[in-house]
C-alpha cells in the first residue's frame, strides 16, 4: 500500500501536543468509536470484536465514523483497536464477552507457571503478529484524507500485566497484588518485556502513519505512590525514552506522545518529568491547579472531564465544560479538550457528545484569539474552521510558559 498521504488540513492536535498556539483547543474524545453510536451497530452487525480489530476494512471504517458524525469539531481519530493486541502478540488468548469485557482463559498465575515461562521465553515480532493493525492504520490514512491526524495506541505494561493476570477486568486487584508484592523481581521482568513491546507496535503503527501516540495506563490508579514509582513509572520512562531513538533508527519522524495514567494523581509531577510531550488527567484533578503544574514543566494537558457528565444533560455538560475551558485558560495553548476517561457507554446520546464538542468549541472562543493576544503570530496555522470572537468578550491575557522550552 502506498505510504503517500494526503496533507493534513487540521493539524491543531498536533500544535497543542508540540506547546504551540492554536485557533480553539483541539477536541477529541477516548474510545470515541464504539457502542454509543449506532453506525457502530450497524458495521459491526455480528462480527467478534477482535475480528473487528483484525479486519483493516471494517477497523479504519469504525474509525471513521465519529470523524464523520463530529465533522468539524472534532480533531483527531484514533485507530480502532485494542491495548490486548499486545497480549496476544506474545501468544496469550483473549476473547471479548459480549457485556462483559475482555477475557483470557489462561492467565498468568505464578513465576513457576508454564505459561509465565513460555510467554517470556517466546519471541515475538509484532511486525507479524500485529501486521493488521498497520494495515488498519495505513487504510485509515487514506481514508482520512488528511481531515484530522490519527492517533496510534498500546496499553502500558503495567496495566497490560494487570489484564494477563487477573484474566480480565477486576474491582480487587488480588492476582496483580499478588505479583507486586510476592513475585515483585519477576513483574519487573514481565513488565519491561511488555515495555519493549510497546515500542515495537508503537513504531510500527508510526511507519504505518500514526501521527501521534498515546499510552494507556488504565490501573495505574491501582498502585500507591510508591508502587507505581516501581512497577509503572521505570516503565513508561523507557517507552518514552527509547520510542524517538527507534523512529529515528525507522527514518521517521518523532510523532508527539501522550500517557494517560488514570487514578495516578499524586504523580502529576513525576509524569511530567518523563519525555511525554501530552500528560491526559482524569476528572480527579482540578484543571487550574494542574495547569499550573503542566506549565511550570513545559508540557501539555490533555482531558479532563469526568465522563460521567454525559449522562447529565446538556446544562450540567455545558457547566463541566466551563470549567474546564476557565481551569485551562481558555486553551488556546497547553491543552488538549479530552474527557477524563476512555470510556463512553452505550448510553449516551451522540447529540449530548456533540454538545460537549460544541460548548468546547463556544466556550473557549470567548477568550479571545491566540493571534489577537501575539500579534498575529499564530495566523498561519489556522487550518480548520475559522473562530469568530464573540464581539463584546475581552481577550484573557494567557502566558506563555512555552516560549523558553521544547515540548
Ligand atoms: C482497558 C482498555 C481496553 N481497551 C482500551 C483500554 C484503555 C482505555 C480504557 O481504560 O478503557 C483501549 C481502547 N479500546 C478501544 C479503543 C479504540 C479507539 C477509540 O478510542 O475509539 C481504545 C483506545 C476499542 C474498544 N474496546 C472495547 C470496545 C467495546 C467493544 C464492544 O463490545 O463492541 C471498544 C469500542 C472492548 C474493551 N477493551 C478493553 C475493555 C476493558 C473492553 C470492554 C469495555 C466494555 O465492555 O465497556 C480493554
Amino acid at each position: 500500500m502506498a505510504t503517500q498521504f494526503e496533507p493534513l488540513k487540521n493539524d491543531r492536535l498536533l500544535r497543542a501536543a508540540r506547546g504551540e498556539k492554536v485557533d480553539r483547543p483541539p477536541a477529541w474524545v477516548m474510545r470515541q468509536a464504539g457502542r454509543y453510536l449506532p453506525e457502530y451497530h450497524k458495521a459491526k452487525g455480528d462480527h467478534d470484536f477482535f475480528d473487528c480489530c483484525r479486519s483493516p476494512e471494517i477497523a479504519s471504517t469504525l474509525t471513521l465514523q465519529p470523524i464523520e458524525r463530529y465533522h468539524g469539531l472534532i480533531d483527531a481519530a484514533i485507530i480502532f483497536s485494542d491495548i490486548l493486541v499486545i497480549p496476544q502478540a506474545m501468544g496469550m488468548e483473549v476473547i471479548m464477552v459480549d457485556k462483559k469485557g475482555p477475557h483470557f482463559p489462561d492467565p498468568l498465575q505464578s513465576p513457576e507457571d508454564k505459561q509465565y515461562k513460555e510467554v517470556m521465553e517466546r519471541p515475538v515480532d509484532v511486525k507479524k503478529s500485529l501486521d493488521y493493525v498497520y494495515k488498519a492504520i495505513t487504510l485509515t490514512r487514506h481514508k482520512l484524507k488528511g481531515r484530522v491526524p490519527l492517533i496510534g495506541f498500546c496499553g502500558a505494561p503495567w496495566t497490560l500485566l494487570c489484564y494477563m493476570v487477573e484474566g480480565g477486568g477486576t474491582k480487587l486487584f488480588v492476582q496483580s497484588k499478588t505479583w507486586v508484592y510476592k513475585y515483585a523481581e519477576e513483574s519487573k521482568e514481565i513488565l519491561f518485556k511488555i515495555a519493549q513491546i510497546c515500542v515495537d507496535h508503537l513504531a510500527q503503527q508510526v511507519v504505518a502513519g500514526a501521527q501521534m501516540i498515546q499510552v494507556f495506563d488504565s490501573w495505574a490508579g491501582e498502585l500507591s505512590p510508591s508502587t507505581f514509582k516501581e512497577f509503572s513509572l521505570p516503565f513508561l520512562k523507557y517507552i518514552a525514552d527509547t520510542l524517538p531513538i527507534k523512529l529515528q533508527e525507522l527514518k521517521q519522524e518523532v510523532v508527539p506522545m501522550t500517557v494517560f495514567a488514570k487514578g495516578a494523581w499524586y504523580a502529576l509531577e513525576d509524569l511530567c518529568d518523563l519525555k511525554y510531550n501530552v500528560i491526559s488527567l482524569d476528572w480527579l484533578h482540578d484543571p487550574a491547579e494542574a495547569f499550573k503544574v503542566a506549565q511550570r514543566k513545559g508540557k501539555v494537558l490533555q482531558g479532563n472531564a469526568d465522563p460521567g457528565v454525559l449522562y447529565g444533560g446538556r446544562e450540567a455538560i455545558t457547566k463541566v465544560v466551563e470549567e474546564m475551558v476557565a481551569g485551562f485558560q481558555g486553551g488556546k495553548q497547553g491543552w488538549i479538550a479530552n474527557l477524563g476517561h476512555a470510556g463512553i457507554t452505550p448510553f449516551v446520546d451522540p447529540d449530548d457528545l456533540r454538545h460537549f464538542f460544541q460548548e468546547i468549541d463556544r466556550l473557549s472562543s470567548k477568550y479571545g484569539r491566540a493571534s489577537t493576544i501575539d500579534g498575529g503570530e499564530s495566523a498561519s496555522f489556522v487550518t480548520g474552521k475559522d473562530k469568530v470572537q464573540e464581539k463584546d468578550e475581552e481577550p484573557e491575557a494567557i502566558g506563555d510558559p512555552f516560549s523558553e522550552q521544547q515540548v
